[in-house]
């Protein structure tokens, strides 16, 4: 699939924005920094998940001083071509799909897939927990609408019940009241677990062998999913769940928290069976991580029928010059790519013939050529 067009109004520093002939294969955009390249990056981001990876506010991305902002893009798939359209509220989002309004955000996502990878994709080996397992909801949101809505209903019942755990705590209500979220907790945790557990072999699958030829056929990847509850038979997971949260009632009121579900688990990764976090080099995480994310290219492949759209953000400064042509021509010859980049420099024998390059300038974007 990819993007053929792409329209804003009033979305960060873009006042009105048409890109209406994009290239089905590489599109470079080059400007210098704070000129609105990851602002167009964020704009397909959004379309495609229904969130931005870097706000959970969407009133940050409506232009300063406007009162609403509009996104909207033509998709090009096998089968047909969509059109989708996103407003911004200060309060709130607005969807469409070829003109029929989506009430719920989980029947817009899903008609667009993104893979990106930016800087901040190297805290998915070095940062915390939650950042492996937003990495996990949102790659696997994408390609199941089943998942989203499980984990939706997972963490109102969390709230509930931690809200609950508390009140218990205060003695305002008895522990009886547990029972009805303990069971919904079971519930609905188990799938999103079990979920997570498939996709993260399948994944484990594509990054082994990436990653492998990346490292010159040194290193083995390996993932490993660190689930809170002990269990080893995945058949009986939802009777276990409900067990370790009754065995863990005295001290989740203690606390006022639930202290097992997938909402504590982590994703650890391994090089050669050690923890790259904790061992690998600055070079092994940052080649972990590219590895995680051109798995995830070939699992949506996989589950959806078509190469997803390939956003690399910012990214191509980190690799050699040998490296930067290898990984744009590459992908490019696969995937619709979208690379921003402060310079051209490392690409130019490239460019010519095979990139539609675009000069961002302060929310204006000229193609050149
Ligand atoms: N809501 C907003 N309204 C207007 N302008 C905004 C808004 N949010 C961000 N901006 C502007 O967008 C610009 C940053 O754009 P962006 O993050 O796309 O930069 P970039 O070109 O990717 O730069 P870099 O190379 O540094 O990553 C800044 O000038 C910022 O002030």
């Amino acid at each position: 699939m990819w993007i053929k067009r792409l329209e804003l109004r009033n979305f960060r520093n873009y006042d009105s924005l048409q890109l209406f002939d994009l290239s089905p294969r590489v599109n470079i955009l080059v400007g210098q920094n704070a000129q609105g390249k990851t602002n167009v990056v964020e704009a397909m981001l959004l379309l495609s998940v229904g969130k931005s990876h870097r706000t959970n506010k969407d009133a940050e991305m409506i232009r300063f001083e406007a009162d609403f902002a509009t996104l909207q893009a033509v998709i090009e798939r096998q089968e047909r071509a969509y059109r989708l359209d996103l407003t911004l509220l200060p309060k709130g989002k607005k969807s469409a799909v070829n003109g029929v309004e989506k009430r719920k955000m989980s029947d817009f996502v899903g008609h667009l897939n993104v893979v990106l990878f930016a800087p901040e994709d190297l805290q998915l080996i070095k940062g915390g927990p939650q950042q492996r397992r937003r990495f996990l909801d949102v790659e696997i949101g994408q390609v199941s609408p089943q998942y989203l809505y499980n984990l939706t209903q997972y963490q109102k019942v969390l709230l509930q019940r931690n809200s609950l755990l508390k009140e218990i705590g205060q003695r305002k209500v008895g522990e009886e009241m547990l029972m009805i979220w303990d069971d919904q907790l079971a519930v609905y945790g188990s799938k999103v677990i079990r979920k997570r557990l498939e996709f993260v072999e399948r994944l484990e699958g594509f990054a082994k062998e990436i990653h492998m030829r990346i490292s010159g056929g040194k290193e083995a990847l390996s993932f490993h999913y660190q689930n809170s509850l002990d269990c080893s038979d995945l058949t009986r997971m939802e009777e276990i769940y409900r067990e370790e949260l009754t065995a863990k009632r005295k001290v989740d009121i203690l606390r006022g928290s639930t202290s097992v579900g997938p909402h504590r688990d982590d994703l650890e990764v391994r090089i050669d069976e050690r923890k790259v976090q904790t061992f690998g080099s600055q070079g092994q995480q940052r080649t972990a991580s590219l590895s995680m994310k051109l798995a995830e290219i070939e699992l949506i492949k996989a589950e959806v029928g078509e190469y997803p759209v390939l956003l690399l953000d910012d990214v191509l400064s980190e690799l050699d010059e040998e490296r930067q042509l290898h990984l744009v021509k590459s992908m490019g010859e696969k995937v619709q790519t979208i690379v921003t980049t402060t310079t051209t420099f490392g690409l130019e024998h490239f460019l010519s013939e095979e990139a539609n390059v675009y000069r961002v300038e302060r929310g204006i974007i000229a193609k050149e050529g």
